[in-house]
């Protein structure tokens, strides 16, 4: 009786141990479910108020995750229909009314849960930069009345603003280098990893009112008017940032087409090169001179009308841009961009997006073309008429259609001339998106604005790690299987024992 005792104790020992080692690895199985749970998908969003056109970006990311390691998407965007808020002078609650479908569209799409935590922006660029600089009051009171809007939204709405040229030329640079992981990697071994340097690529957005160049500069940046310095993720970085007010391809044009009124003055039609044979186009007066980008003529009747006749002249257009491109002079500075601006010589890979890109994708160089390849496919596309133009391309817009051999001569006198491209061009790279996440500043603006991008190395990882999970497993799975080798053991011997 005694020596069947033992082995019956033994046996019960082992069930128990079997029973809180089963327990155990449920309880851990749901500690683990509920700390994904609780940290459910956080959202943020950005209205981009450009010169030409509004549109909204709605961000996502895990909220269970470190949020500073490269793992914001982008969920949803939405074309705010009309033109740019700088528009509504006349109307100004207009431009508030105009964001009220794409703000529909995001409550719809953020779970109303989360509606409160999603951190909303608007950031407007040259077009409202040029309207305060004509007249604050009006651009002012746009932003009020957008603000209204956006505040009457159940977001957690965090402001609206004109961004400087500077913020959103190293906005654009950083929404590049975060998405390409250029900051910091996650490596296998679960470390955080620092690229090799000459993975971060330079920044080129052309805008309709501004256009700008972002990059980190071989030799440290001269001038402190365009030096950007960045600590991120315990690494700093010395940006190169310019922003041209006025040379967006819209301003550009309206230059081109000013010089052409002066030069044909008093004349009411002048032939435009750059538009295609076939293609006429009437404007008042006040549709080019209306902009602090152009100098208005004496006298001057905003109502009168001029008519440009389109002569699809591709050597003759790129010879008149570089009338309003000054790429000659460079007195103060051993090194420039155009129009005597200082900048350091080009250095590494560069992304260009914005208009470059929509230009260049029309044309088939994108995402990226030869020289002689991209010079002759200019060529024959100024050259084009008009009529067969339309024929090819009925459903593209009149007014990109009509510019884009215009906007083709100036990205290539602004790049080659300007920043001087001519020996790096395979360097560029004609892009919109990185993934399904669109290239711009709207992103790193968001990163920066909700500290998503510390200036430190992220050390803390919330919820169970990993490895710490794989261990706890283990060890329970190690003595539920112990138990019952020991148990078999007890069965086969202990009744003879
Ligand atoms: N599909 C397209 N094809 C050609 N150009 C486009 C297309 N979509 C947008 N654009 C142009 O891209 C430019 C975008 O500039 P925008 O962001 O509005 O101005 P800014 O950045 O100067 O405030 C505008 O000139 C607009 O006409
Ligand atoms: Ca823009």
């Amino acid at each position: 009786m005694k020596l069947q005792l033992k082995p019956l104790l033994l046996g019960v020992a082992v069930v128990a141990i079997t029973c809180m080692t089963i327990i155990a690895l449920i309880l851990t199985l749901v500690n683990r479910q509920s700390a994904e749970l609780s940290y459910s998908t956080q959202y943020g969003m950005v209205f981009d108020a450009g010169s030409s056109h509004t549109a909204l970006f709605l961000y996502q990311w895990p909220g269970n995750k470190e949020n500073d390691t490269g793992i914001v998407s982008q969920t949803l965007t939405c074309d705010v229909k009309g033109d740019g808020i700088s528009s509504y002078v006349a109307n100004p609650s207009g431009a508030g009314q105009s964001l009220r479908e794409c703000l529909d569209i995001a409550r719809a799409t953020v779970p109303a849960s989360q509606h409160s935590k999603t951190p909303v922006y608007l950031g407007a660029t040259a077009g409202m930069r040029l309207l305060s600089l004509q007249n604050e009051t009006q651009s002012d009171e746009i932003l009020k009345e957008v603000t209204k809007t956006l505040q009457s939204y159940p977001f957690d709405f965090r402001g609206a603003r004109i961004i400087t040229g500077m913020e959103e030329g190293a906005y654009g640079w950083i929404t590049i280098n975060y998405l390409l992981e250029g900051f910091i990697k996650y490596a296998f071994d679960g470390k955080w990893i620092h690229p090799k340097a000459g993975t971060i690529l330079g920044a080129l957005d052309l805008g309709g009112a501004s256009t700008q160049i972002s990059f980190i500069p071989k030799d440290p940046v001269n001038d402190p008017q365009s030096a950007f310095a960045l600590q991120l993720y315990s690494y700093r970085y010395k940006l190169y940032s310019h922003s041209y007010l006025c040379y967006g391809k819209d301003q550009a044009l309206r230059k081109l087409q000013a010089y052409l009124q002066n030069t044909s003055r008093p004349s009411s039609t002048v032939n435009n090169p750059c538009y295609h044979k076939g293609y006429n186009l009437t404007l008042k007066l006040g549709d080019i001179y209306d902009s602090p980008c152009v100098v208005k003529p004496t006298p001057y009747d905003p109502l009168a009308q001029i008519t440009f006749l389109g002569t699809g002249d591709s050597a003759l257009c790129m010879s008149l841009i570089e009338k309003v491109v000054d790429v000659t002079n460079c007195s103060f500075y051993p090194d420039c961009g155009f129009n005597g601006v200082y900048q350091p010589p080009v250095n590494g890979e560069f992304f260009a997006f914005s208009a470059y890109f929509y230009t260049f994708d029309f044309l088939g160089l994108a995402p990226r073309a030869s020289l002689p390849e991209v010079n002759s496919t200019i060529d024959s596309y100024c050259n084009m008429t008009w009529d067969a133009l339309v024929v090819e391309h009925p459903n593209v817009k009149v007014k990109y259609l009509r510019d884009y051999c215009f906007s083709a001569h100036y990205i290539m006198v602004i790049l080659i001339k300007g920043y001087k491209f001519e020996t790096n061009w395979d360097k560029i790279s004609f892009q919109k998106q990185v993934g399904d996440t669109d290239i711009g500043w709207t992103l790193g603006y968001m990163l920066n604005l909700t500290n998503m991008i510390p200036s430190d190395r992220p050390l803390v990882v919330i919820g169970v790690q990993n490895s710490q999970w794989a261990a706890e497993v283990f060890f329970v799975v190690f003595i539920l299987f112990l138990s019952l080798i020991i148990l078999g053991i007890l069965c086969v011997w202990g009744p003879t024992s």
